[in-house]
């Protein structure tokens, strides 16, 4: 219980911002050492300053619970999701290749198009990128965050897959 307090995001129980990036840096250290297969993507909220704006802060926080309950349901046991910001959210997907975690990110939205807020829809935008021996952690969220901004210059709504190998090298 302690611990969760720690460790926990206090508005969606899902990992919180410090422990996230501990558990990333042991994937990404395990990924280094034994070449396991890893793919990391920064999840966030489209136009959510508008939702706030429009309804109000307590029907913003109602929107980040639905989205954190999503993730929490639409994933594997063994993938680390936190939330890491406001209407940030980060994924870790163990022994997961580019194309399954894109289909998976797919597959959340098309569950988010039919399942949306009960009063309104909304959508998010992702930057998906993919680990190799060699690479730090904090390269990787760096990727990630590129590929992220690309999906919101784009129009957001989508996911954009940084296909190459991020390397240290
Ligand atoms: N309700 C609520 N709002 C939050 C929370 N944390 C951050 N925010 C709000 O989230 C909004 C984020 O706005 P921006 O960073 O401008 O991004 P955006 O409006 O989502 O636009 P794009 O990301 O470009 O699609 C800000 O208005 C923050 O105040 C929170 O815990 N609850």
């Amino acid at each position: 219980m302690v611990r969760n307090l720690v460790t926990r995001d206090s508005l969606t129980s899902l990992l919180n911002r410090r422990e996230s990036m501990r558990r990333l840096k042991e994937e990404v250290l395990r990924c280094q050492r034994y070449g396991n297969k890893l793919c990391v993507a920064l999840l966030d909220l489209d136009r959510f300053k508008r939702i706030n704006d429009t309804y109000g802060h307590a029907v913003g926080d109602r929107v980040i619970k639905h989205f954190a309950l999503l993730l929490k349901n639409g994933l594997r046991d063994g993938d680390i999701v936190g939330r890491v910001g406001g209407e940030e959210f980060m994924v870790v997907l163990p022994e997961t290749t580019v194309a399954v975690a894109r289909r998976t990110f797919e597959r959340l939205a098309e569950e988010l198009r039919e399942n949306p807020f009960s009063d309104f829809s909304y959508t998010f935008s992702g930057g998906l990128v993919r680990c190799l021996p060699g690479v730090m952690d904090d390269a990787l969220l760096e990727q990630a965050d590129v590929a992220l901004y690309e999906a919101k210059a784009a129009g957001r709504d989508q996911v954009v897959c940084v296909d190459h190998p991020v390397s240290g090298h």
